[in-house]
């Protein structure tokens, strides 16, 4: 039988989706066994992510059978292979991996188990719940330090902590999510040598015991309207500012939305938020640039 994939390869077209989690939001591309995008180009995945030339979305998640990927020894049974908009790769996507679900799910691929995505931070099981919403488990947060960052951005220095949720945050808390300003450039950060491979910035205002707004500027992205491992990264840097036993629950507000971030009893951090697929097509080539 000729799978829809083998015809993308003949015809020079390929098929797409796109999908967003509280308006984070990312191109889908179903490349079951690795040989419809290669080693998926970043000058493709930026002209995707274009939002006036191309698709449009703050990223790409390529998806990949776990057995026919070689990127990470344990691929889950399926492998996210997680782009952002500039190209760069990054370890782990908390709204991607949502969305990513959701699409496996909707294919009829995600079987009825915990479903095991593999990421370049290692496996996550993700579960379907009854009421529409998707809860993954993100693993173990990291405070790796060091101590003493502080977030620069338009004129303005705020204190930061660094949180690791398989990929780097740098969390700073404000007494308004205005004071940061227009982010359009990466803000900076000291000492510089804290993130040499760049870092996603979280300004965060609190609303209440278990209740905390943010806006964040990530990296190979610019500002976006949600950040699952941000929301991840926020709900520990909150706990631990306000001595919290775990588990501690926490809503979390973003421009996009809100989603649910329990940090359990045994140190996982669990992000429940929506997700949805709302487009696709077919993508012709020719259309590349270059
Ligand atoms: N939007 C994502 C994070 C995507 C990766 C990030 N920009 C990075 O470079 O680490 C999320 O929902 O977690």
């Amino acid at each position: 039988m000729t799978e829809p994939y083998d015809l993308c390869m003949t015809t020079g077209t390929f098929p797409w989706l796109k999908g967003h989690g509280t308006e984070n939001d990312f191109v889908l591309l179903p490349d079951p066994d690795g040989t419809i995008h290669g080693d998926l180009d970043a000058a493709v995945v930026r002209f995707l992510c274009d939002r006036y030339a191309g698709i449009g979305a703050d990223g790409v998640l390529r998806v990949i059978e776990g057995s026919k990927q070689s990127y990470v020894e344990d691929g889950g049974d399926w492998f996210m292979d997680y782009r952002n908009a500039d190209g760069s790769i990054a370890e782990m996507c908390g709204n991607g991996i949502r969305v990513f679900v959701r699409y496996l799910a909707e294919a009829g691929l995600a079987g009825d188990k915990p479903v095991r995505v593999g990421t370049r931070a290692g496996v996550k099981e993700i579960v379907l719940n009854d009421d529409g919403t998707i809860t993954a488990d993100m693993g173990e947060p990291r405070l790796p330090g060091p101590a003493g960052i502080v977030v620069e951005a338009n004129g303005h220095q705020w204190p930061a902590v660094h949180v690791d949720m398989g990929n780097p945050h740098a969390v700073a808390f404000v007494d308004d999510l205005r004071e940061p300003g227009h982010l359009v450039d990466q803000p900076g950060w000291t000492p510089e040598t804290a993130f040499p491979h760049g870092v996603n910035v979280e300004f965060v205002v609190r609303e209440g015991p278990n209740a905390v707004r943010m806006r964040v500027h990530e990296r190979g992205s610019g500002e976006t309207r949600s950040c699952g491992t941000g929301t991840c990264a926020v709900t520990v840097a909150a706990a631990r500012a306000a001595r919290q036993e775990r588990p501690v629950t926490y809503r979390v507000g973003v421009p996009g939305g809100a989603v649910t971030v329990t940090w359990r009893a045994d140190n996982h951090v669990e992000l429940t938020g929506p997700a949805v697929v709302h487009a696709r097509g077919e993508f012709d080539r020719s259309w590349l640039p270059g």
